[in-house]
């Protein structure tokens, strides 16, 4: 098989045994123009233990990878930090090479992979439930373990490798790359990729994060290396991913407006551009985006960094244009805090765009600002005014 990555010795007998997606171009709706990676990583003690799992079809590969270092029926403990399939979904595999090897995780990661894989014989499966504070020897090594609640889902965990001060993270602190190489230093833009990953798995956990983050604390671990189940690793001063992470889950810091929106025939992109205009003259920095030319992932990120933003869209069939529908849908389900918004857009006859779309953020912590302009069919110069007049308040709000 050809399986050109080598298992990675990232400590004195811990072994990266994940694989590198290359051709990941779609995360479940998250883009990932740079692919991305399933980490799994394999502790070489006196139980050999496998630290989560990959993808269904890259099970044979992680196995592969594995039996260069020890013969993988040997294992004896899997440690599953989450449920999602993209850890998990291998599990049935590995169990098929190491029958006897035994499961630790959470309560509901046990329930959650019983319901996955009923029909893998999951309920012949030997399980040990753990949770928080929780240690495993493992031989002269011990291994802790820490919930994670909700980061991202309810079985979520983390696990401590005590003697080494390595967390593996799971998916906090990841990021979706492909790269062969493995570490936080030898690739640019790491934080960057983090940034999008937050924004867009990790928004609306942002208070428990602040708690977890908390919690962590409160044990009190010297964390040298952060070993994340998605992307490289962080080695070189692990802390700034995680300052980094209390900082993205307080809150926008960014003096910066946003206006984004969609356009049939040009009228709402020509209020989109006077109302950047008016932003850009107010001395704040201002970015359009289209939604049907930019990465959704990446516009995320954006907006989670900064306070105000502006949705521009033409009405269709009485509503808005479709895609700031599935837009807003995306949106409102990351509950982002602290947003000021103004909404804009042309119409033929009834309109109904900006209606559609004030109710489709009605109940969220969003706050409405300024009237919103709506132009019939093609915008003259005093509409185009009027636009960069938003704009300059706009500008203004985001600078207050
Ligand atoms: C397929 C289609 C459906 C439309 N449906 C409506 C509608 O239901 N109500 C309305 O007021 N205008 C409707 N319009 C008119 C557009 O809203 C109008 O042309 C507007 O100026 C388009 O803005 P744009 O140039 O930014 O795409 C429709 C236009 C198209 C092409």
């Amino acid at each position: 098989m050809d399986t050109p990555e080598e298992p990675l010795e990232i400590a004195k007998g811990v072994y990266w045994v994940g694989v590198i997606d290359w051709n990941l171009r779609d995360f479940h709706g998250y883009e990932t123009p740079r692919g991305g990676t399933y980490n799994a990583y394999l502790i070489v003690n006196d139980k050999i233990t496998l630290i989560d799992t990959v993808k269904a079809s890259f099970a044979d590969e992680m196995i592969e990878r594995i039996s260069r270092i020890v013969d993988p029926s040997k294992i004896d403990y899997i440690v599953a930090n989450h449920v999602e399939m993209d850890h998990s979904s291998a599990l049935p595999r590995v169990l098929e090479v190491a029958p006897n090897a035994k499961i630790f995780a959470t309560e509901r990661g046990k329930t959650g992979l019983n319901e996955y894989y009923a029909e893998s014989g999951c309920s012949g499966w030997n399980f040990e439930t753990v949770k928080t504070g929780d240690e495993l020897k493992i031989g002269k090594r011990t291994l802790m373990f820490i919930e994670a609640v909700m980061l991202h889902w309810p079985d979520s965990m983390q696990t401590y490798l005590k003697e080494d001060n390595i967390l593996f993270s799971n998916d906090a602190f990841g990021q979706h790359i492909a790269t062969s190489k493995r570490f936080d230093d030898q690739v640019e833009d790491v934080m960057e990729d983090a940034a999008i990953y937050f924004a867009n798995i990790l928004t609306p956990f942002s208070s428990r994060i602040l708690k977890h983050l908390e919690t962590v604390g409160k044990l009190g671990l010297q964390i040298d290396m952060i070993a994340p189940s998605h992307g490289v690793i962080w080695r070189n001063d692990p802390q700034r991913i995680i300052d980094a992470y209390a900082k993205w889950a307080s809150g926008a810091s960014e003096q910066k407006v946003l206006v984004i929106y969609d356009s049939m025939w040009g009228s709402t992109e020509m209020m989109a551009k006077a109302i950047a205009e008016g932003v850009r003259a107010s001395g704040t920095e201002v970015v359009l985006f289209h939604l049907r030319k930019n990465d959704w992932s990446m516009l995320i990120k954006e907006l989670m960094e900064c306070r105000v933003f502006a949705l521009g869209s033409p009405t269709m069939h009485n509503g808005m244009f479709f895609t700031m529908g599935g837009f807003l849908t995306y949106l409102k389900g990351l509950r982002p805090k602290d947003k000021k918004v103004s909404f804009f857009g042309s119409y033929g006859w009834g309109g109904g765009a900006i209606r559609q779309m004030e109710e489709a953020l009605k109940n969220t912590k969003m706050e409405f600002v300024e009237e919103p302009l709506k132009v019939k069919f093609r915008p003259e110069r005093q509409d185009l005014e009027g636009c960069r007049q938003l704009g300059i308040k706009l500008g203004e709000i985001a600078r207050s």
